[in-house]
């Protein structure tokens, strides 16, 4: 019996089936389940054309109809569907120039850059391996299908997700691979960044991290990375984290002159991770001037704690125990701003003569911060006295 998460999948599997096509779980799925790591998504390769598809299932959304790949919903599920296909030359180093579909499972496991990553499994459990993927698996080896030239000319980026796998599953790259990594690694600075950026996640994510680091310093490979190509040695002080705003903010906190914003441009990584590697430099800083009270519990969102714990122990190797930060955030009188017992309009009330401006702001930051340091209690008399004897200054 498959694992639960191929089930819904394997529904998808059997339908397209029923109308006379063929349909495996390809790639990371079958690659994880053969090595038993947990699986985090199921896709589907199949004989039939996306327009077959849309004719059997009545809901089909057309993500990426060029290389075959449509996103069948199921029972509110959504699963990825891509037809068998052999690539194209690749001119760009990016995609290939066309596709051609094919009929056939074998051709499409040979276009797959890895042994381990071109098995393909249909729903009873049986096993397509014509590249020996599974004997690479137990070796724990990472091998290209075919010419390894072959495969890093028509995708530069399998040489950093070689990289990858090495960091997320120990395994050694074979010497004819290897090779070829560094005989093609110039194409990397040919790619769109934000494809790096996501193999680059998952590269600092992994729990073999250092093998992957020493294959970079081998090859000589960090020259084709953005920013570490200036510092590279921080590369070898980073451990596993499982996201990129700490190693951006420890990169700022180490280098005397990359900030984390630059990492994140030189990245194009999302606002939001701008704004969490910037908030775990000021909570570096802040740490560092006045150490760990109510202020800095207060102000630092609990996601962030554990990537502030990592930070800290990176740059000066000091161990932060969590448990401090959750007994002083349980005696915080109030969790965020919202819990304010007042608001601007109250001042404008108490305040009839002033125009709207920038002290109220000033004052209200200043409340929260008399309140959540204990300095005030969180009731209006209170705080009204409070303000009597301390008279904002008009703008
Ligand atoms: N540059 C690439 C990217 C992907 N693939 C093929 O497409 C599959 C799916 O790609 P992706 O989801 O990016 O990687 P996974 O191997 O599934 O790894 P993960 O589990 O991290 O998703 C791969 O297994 C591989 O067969 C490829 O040949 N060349
Ligand atoms: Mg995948």
């Amino acid at each position: 019996m498959l694992p639960f998460v191929f089930q819904k999948a394997a529904e998808v599997i059997s339908i397209i089936e029923k109308h006379q096509y063929e349909a495996y779980f390809v790639g990371g799925c079958v690659r994880d389940y053969i090595i038993d790591r947990p699986i985090h998504d199921v896709d589907i390769a199949t004989s039939a054309t996306p327009a077959e598809i849309q004719e059997i299932f009545p809901k089909v959304i057309p993500v990426g109809l060029e290389h075959g790949t449509v996103i069948v919903k199921h029972h509110q599920e959504s699963f990825e569907v891509t037809t068998y296909r052999t690539d194209g030359t690749y001119t760009d180093h990016r995609r290939p120039d066309k596709v051609h579909f094919v009929r056939n499972i074998k051709e499409d496991l040979k276009r797959r850059d890895f042994t381990m990553n071109a098995i393909a499994m249909n729903v009873k459990g049986e096993i397509v391996d014509p590249f020996e993927g599974r004997k690479d698996i137990s070796q724990k080896r990472i091998q290209t299908v075919g010419e390894a030239a072959d495969r890093f000319e028509e995708d530069a980026l399998r040489i950093i997700r070689a990289l990858r796998f090495s960091s997320q599953l120990g395994f050694s790259i074979e010497e004819a691979t290897k090779e070829a990594m560094g005989k093609y690694k110039a194409l990397i600075n040919k790619l769109a960044v934000e494809r790096l950026t996501v193999e680059l996640e998952k590269l600092c994510a992994g729990i073999f991290y250092t093998k992957a680091v020493d294959y970079i310093f081998e090859l000589e490979l960090y020259h084709y990375l953005p920013i570490f190509k200036d510092v590279p040695l921080l590369l070898k002080q980073i451990e596993p984290v499982s996201s990129l705003a700490p190693v951006f903010a420890f990169v700022e906190l180490k280098s005397s002159s990359i900030t984390a914003a630059d990492c994140v441009k030189a990245y194009k990584c999302s606002n939001q991770l701008k704004q969490q590697a910037n908030i775990l430099v000021d909570a570096y800083h802040r740490y560092k001037q006045c150490g760990i009270d109510a202020w800095f519990v207060y102000l630092l969102p609990e996601e962030q704690w554990d990537f502030f714990v990592y930070l800290v122990k990176q740059t000066d190797k000091e161990i932060i125990n969590i448990q401090e930060l959750r007994n002083i955030q349980k005696r915080l009188s109030i969790s965020s701003k919202k819990e304010l017992c007042l608001n601007g309009h109250d001042l404008m009330q108490w305040f009839p003569e002033r125009t709207k401006g920038k002290w109220i702001k000033e004052l209200l930051d200043e409340i929260e911060y008399q309140i959540v340091t204990s300095k005030l209690a969180n009731e209006k008399s209170k705080i009204k006295d409070w303000i009597q004897w301390n008279q904002p200054d008009q703008d």
